[in-house]
């Protein structure tokens, strides 16, 4: 399915802060689109307005054909969801969290699998409150993963982890986008965004200064250099 995740015209402000101004951009069911720029760009804005999180003040935004404000519970079953902070519960392990969220889907990921290759076994008997930030990461990704989601909203997901979860991250988001999910992935790495994205939105101050595929956005520089031509002076 084409147009999984449709940005038009979107504005949202807060007060006299314009956090996003006019943007606009889609991704495709089967593709991963990385949202790059700088501190304080709207990528986060944008992002959750897809989720559902923010109301516009204007524009149109659009997940899977639904609005994402007015949805319900069928909607966002088919949404993927993992947040910087994770949300997940202090107290909780890991395993009988997963197992627990698990038995809310219809047809879950095994717990197992998902632990396997996320390396979640390793500290399976630690609870949230004393596992480190990579390891949070690790869990709330894989609570994410569990329902197949249909659209899979990833904001900056490897920050903070060492180089082997990295990369099983990596293949873990190639491999939800070629069972057909849509995956946009805010980072700040032009790594990330090279190893993973088949198209690429660079927000600067609110607006879309950049958007195509990884090869049009790189228009034979480096993605480092598109990314500061084009945001420099942009930060705030
Ligand atoms: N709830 C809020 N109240 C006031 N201002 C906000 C709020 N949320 C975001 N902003 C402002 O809107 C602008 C865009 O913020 P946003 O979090 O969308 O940026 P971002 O691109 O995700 O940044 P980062 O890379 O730091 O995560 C910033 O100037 C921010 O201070």
């Amino acid at each position: 399915m084409a147009g999984a995740v449709h940005v038009r015209e979107l504005r949202r402000s807060f007060g006299a802060t314009v956090a996003v101004d006019g943007a606009s951009w889609d991704a495709d069911a089967g593709t991963v689109t990385a949202l790059l720029g700088p501190n304080g760009a709207g990528k986060t804005t944008t992002v959750e307005c897809l989720e559902g999180l923010q109301r516009p003040d204007a524009g149109v935004v659009r997940v899977l054909g639904a609005d994402p404000w007015r949805s319900g519970a069928e909607h966002r079953a088919r949404v993927g969801v993992m947040l910087q902070e994770g949300g997940l519960p202090t107290t909780s392990r890991p395993l009988p969290l997963l197992r627990h969220l698990a038995d809310l889907y219809r047809d879950p990921v095994p717990v197992a699998d998902l632990a396997g290759r996320l390396g979640i076994e390793s500290f399976a008997g630690t609870t949230v409150r004393r596992m480190s930030g990579g390891q949070r990461q690790r869990v709330a990704l894989a609570a994410a993963l569990l329902p197949r989601p249909d659209v899979l909203f990833l904001d900056e997901p490897t920050a903070g982890l060492d180089p082997h979860a990295r990369l099983a991250v990596w293949d873990l988001v190639r491999a939800e986008a070629a069972r057909g999910a849509c995956v946009v992935v805010t980072t700040h790495s032009f790594e990330e965004a090279q190893r993973l994205a088949d198209r690429v939105v660079i927000m600067a101050a609110g607006r879309v200064v950049a958007d195509g595929t990884l090869d049009e956005v790189r228009g034979g520089r480096t993605l480092e250099d598109v990314y500061f031509a084009l945001t420099t002076g942009a930060a705030r």
